[in-house]
């Protein structure tokens, strides 16, 4: 039997969610988005079978229904849902970053016909839109699960099957234990990689030549400040109290580390460094966990013209996939370092020996 699937948010999550689906044969996808030619796009190109731009009639017919909606949205279809009519069982879940106040809706539901089921999808991107959408965005990644008092382990074994396409790895956990740890992975990350673009925005001000040094480093740190502002800020504002409270204890961290700096205290600063390099190193090393894991390489590719289509085809002729490629300038202009990033450590080890047998100059870092 076919199980109907609405996807209801056909962005980036929920048209990723849906391009996963949509590929198993157990189901019939549905989707439905404010936009119509988000919907009209998603038809096209077969993210989903159908779509419906009424969400109330859509959801009658669902055996299931993925809520990939900005989180404010999220909680908004749960109450047209909880006052529907409905004739049968439908499992709801969702794709929301934060969990408690969805969950907090969701244990308070009293259409006997819904069971919920909360679901974060740990990984993502700084795009937006079903444009960005990729049937493999989940894949190995952590998927959080958060069951509401209203739903039984057989509803959550649906709710598995039907995600079972996204080949991502199932975590339970409570709402709250899972906001206090994406807010410190994840939501204060973000909120710092932010305030550090401030800062250098500032200084720029007064420093005309400072954005031709921001290197390879300031780009790490901050490529999250280039992600969709109305989400995180949705976000931050459903998870303010983790947020405020590690704010707080990054204001003290700051003063600390004030102290060292102005100390002068070799010793202290080594230690400071090397046991914050140990724990990231130790970081993503098996699984794509909410940090993507690429495994890079660098290539030096100075005075080589056409070295990315020379590498990207090597790599090609070996059935190696490349995640991301970049190239770092050494100077203004001037090429210098090409970052291949892969997605196992496998494909890592062997483009490194494919580059090496090629004559290329390569690194790992
Ligand atoms: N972007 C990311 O990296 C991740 C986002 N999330 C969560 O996924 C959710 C969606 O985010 P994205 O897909 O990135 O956003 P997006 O902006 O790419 O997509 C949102 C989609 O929802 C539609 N939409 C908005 N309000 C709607 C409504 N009331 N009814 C129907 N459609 C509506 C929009 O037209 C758009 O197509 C958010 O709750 C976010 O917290 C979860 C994991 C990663
Ligand atoms: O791009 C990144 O580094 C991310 O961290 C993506 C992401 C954004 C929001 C989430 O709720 C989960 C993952």
């Amino acid at each position: 039997m076919k199980h109907n699937v609405v996807v209801a948010g056909l962005g980036l999550i929920g048209g990723s969610l849906a391009k996963a689906i949509v590929q198993f044969n157990q189901v019939h996808v549905v989707g439905y988005d404010v936009n119509k030619d988000t919907m009209d796009f998603a038809v096209m190109n077969g993210i989903v079978h159908e779509s419906n731009p009424d969400f109330k009639q859509a959801v009658q017919t669902a055996d299931v229904v993925i809520l990939a909606v900005p989180i404010s949205e999220t909680i908004r279809l749960m109450k047209i849902m909880d006052n529907l009519p409905l004739s049968h069982d439908v499992v709801v879940t969702d794709v929301a970053s934060v969990k408690s106040s969805i969950l907090e809706v969701a244990n308070s539901l009293d259409n006997k016909h819904i069971s919920f089921i909360g679901g974060h999808p740990m990984a993502g991107s700084h795009k937006k839109g079903i444009q960005a959408a990729k049937a493999h965005l989940f894949e190995n990644a952590i998927y959080v699960l958060t069951p509401s008092i209203n739903s039984t382990n057989e509803k959550l074994e649906l709710l598995k099957y039907i995600l079972e396409p996204t080949k991502s790895k199932f975590v339970l956990l409570n709402a709250d234990e899972h906001d206090e740890m994406t807010a410190v992975v994840s939501h204060f990350p973000h909120l710092i990689a932010s305030s550090l673009v401030h800062q250098a925005n500032k200084w720029s001000d007064t420093h005309a030549f400072l954005p031709k040094l921001a290197a390879g480093g300031f780009q790490d740190i901050t490529r999250i400040a280039s992600s969709n502002p109305a989400m995180w800020q949705d976000i931050f504002f459903h998870n303010q109290t983790k947020m405020s409270q590690l704010l707080e204890e990054w204001i003290h961290e700051m003063q600390t580390l004030k102290h060292l700096v102005d100390s002068n205290d070799k010793k202290r600063m080594v230690a400071f460094l090397q046991n914050a390099k140990t724990y990231r190193d130790g970081l993503g090393k098996t699984d794509k966990g909410a940090i993507p894991s690429f495994y890079d390489l660098y290539v030096d590719i100075r005075d080589q013209t056409g070295a990315i289509a020379s590498v990207a085809q090597l790599l090609a002729n070996e059935e190696i996939s490349i995640t991301n490629i970049q190239i770092l300038e050494i100077r203004d202009g001037i090429t210098g370092v090409l970052r291949v990033s892969l997605a196992t450590e496998e494909a890592q080890m062997r483009s490194y020996e494919l580059l090496l047998e090629n004559k290329y100059e390569i690194m790992t870092i």
